[in-house]
């Protein structure tokens, strides 16, 4: 089943600048896709389409649809599109939570569909909404966390954090914006981790949006490639040979081949397939 269609999507902002040229992508359920690109090729911007928060050029005839519910079409976000948002998991590069409350609090606002607003302005919640907050902490290894301001954790726990309200949410779809960008090695290998066992424990479709060419390797058997807005390559990401970047990306290959040591090095060879964790038998992620 497709989980994200997207056809014809085109973006032209204000100023003038076309940030989107006629993109058209499926992506089908439990595909974990990596959205790469030198800065400023469209990522976000394509992200935030699908997600319903920007609407596409309406001069154009394009649309989204997830789960095959209109996002948006003709550059119109369809009128129910809290309903399908209340299905599809953000997480960003600012860590978007509410720094002042405990994480459990933030990891519960993926309930907030779900409970009356009188409950959720209250910050009441039942004792299976509690358990099964605290389920996710565990699953993504910040459990002893829980009670702590989100203001306190580190930005890698802030990024897992975010990962269980998304599994809170119930998201069948994840969309994440570069979220290891302002991360060590360490801290972005688990929170890649973690989103490649949400894909494949939960089935949850993920594209996540990536600078390191050599994580999306790692992580994600499928890659879309932009360049000033295009796709220029969409296909397994095992073929993303640095000869092929440097073809389809000129000397702006550099900026995603040359980002250090970020999980794992790339050389200039022909590209070593990591196994991914996400293929791997179902196990416990530690913290
Ligand atoms: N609100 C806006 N108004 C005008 N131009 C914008 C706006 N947002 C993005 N752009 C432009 O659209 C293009 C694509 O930007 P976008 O943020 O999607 O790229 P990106 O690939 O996510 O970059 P980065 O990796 O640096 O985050 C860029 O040229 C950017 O300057």
């Amino acid at each position: 089943m497709t989980a994200i269609h997207i056809h014809a999507l085109n973006k032209t902002f204000q100023s003038g600048r076309k940030a989107l040229h006629d993109v058209h992508l499926d992506i089908q359920t439990g595909e974990m896709v990596a959205l790469i690109g030198a800065s400023g090729s469209g990522k976000s911007t394509l992200l935030r389409h699908m997600a319903g928060l920007m609407s596409g050029d309406s001069s154009v005839s394009g649309w989204i649809e997830i789960h095959g519910k209109t996002v948006q079409k003709n550059g119109k976000i369809a009128s129910d599109i809290r309903q399908i948002r209340a299905g599809v998991g953000f997480v960003f590069q600012q860590f978007n939570l509410v720094d002042r409350l405990p994480v459990i609090v933030n990891v519960l606002a993926g309930t907030l569909h779900r409970v009356p607003l009188w409950r959720s302005l209250l910050r009441w919640f039942t004792a299976t909404e509690l358990a099964c907050g605290v389920d996710a902490l565990k699953r993504v290894g910040i459990a002893e966390c829980c009670h702590q301001r989100a203001s306190t954790l580190s930005g890698g726990q802030q990024q897992r954090a975010a990962i269980a309200r998304a599994m809170v949410q119930g998201a069948k779809v994840i969309l994440a914006d570069e979220p290891i960008a302002s991360l060590d090695p360490e801290s972005s290998r688990k929170v890649m981790d973690i989103l490649a066992q949400v894909n494949r424990e939960d089935q949850c479709t993920v594209v996540v949006s990536l600078h390191q060419v050599n994580v999306a390797i790692k992580y994600c058997p499928r890659t879309v490639a932009l360049h000033h807005g295009r796709v220029v390559y969409d296909g397994p990401s095992v073929a993303l040979t640095p000869a092929l970047l440097r073809e389809l990306y000129g000397a702006e290959a550099d900026d995603i081949l040359s980002l250090g040591d970020h999980i794992t090095s790339l050389q200039d060879k022909p590209i070593r397939v990591v196994p991914s964790p996400a293929w791997q038998p179902p196990m416990a992620i530690a913290a």
